[in-house]
């Protein structure tokens, strides 16, 4: 199944110059949707892990889907001042002013998903916080890497990435 041809190609948004990658009709198509899940997970044991973590908002979309489809718990990385206390807050710098992420503490094995890596900069520092919060951070899994690289490891993780744009 040809995913790449449901990515919505958006020029300048949300602001000019960068180039949106909206995956709404792969959500809308049922088959797609189940087909880009487990391509995601396509190169993950998933018996080593517990939960999926997925990072506000789209990491929700497919880290619950993925947590529905194959059986695991849900744990979200929620924007500052959504989660109640007590919570784990990382502050980051975005590209511009800064960011913060917040969570949970807890245990277990956990993967990491989101829906685009494109600086890397959100699954840096969610990374940062799994681990701090107590978690095991097995690997990585997003749906679009824009990064451009098929194998990108970061920090002795693997990020399994479906389609890659150089
Ligand atoms: O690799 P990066 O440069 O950090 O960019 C990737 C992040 O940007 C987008 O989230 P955004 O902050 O736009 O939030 P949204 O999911 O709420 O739309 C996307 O869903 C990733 O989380
Ligand atoms: N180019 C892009 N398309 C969709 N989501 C993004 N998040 C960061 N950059 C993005």
């Amino acid at each position: 199944m040809d995913l790449q041809a449901l990515v919505r190609n958006v020029p300048d948004f949300p602001i000019p110059g960068v180039l949106f990658r909206d995956i709404s009709p792969i959500l809308e198509a049922p088959a797609a949707l189940n087909h880009a899940l487990e391509q995601m997970v396509s190169h993950v044991d998933l018996d080593a892990i517990d939960a999926f973590v997925g990072v506000e908002a789209r990491g929700f979309i497919l880290g619950a889907a993925l947590a529905a489809r194959f059986g695991k718990g849900f744990i979200p990385v929620r924007k500052a001042g959504k989660l109640p206390p007590p919570v784990q807050s990382l502050s980051y710098e975005l590209e511009y002013g800064k960011a913060t992420l917040e969570m949970r503490a807890g245990r277990g094995r956990i993967l990491l998903v989101d829906d685009v890596l494109a600086t890397g900069g959100t699954l840096t520092a969610a990374l940062t916080l799994c681990e701090r919060s107590g978690y095991e951070v097995v690997d990585i899994a997003v749906l679009i890497n824009l990064v451009g690289l098929h194998a990108l490891t970061f920090r002795g993780k693997a990020i399994h990435s479906v389609l890659v744009y150089d």
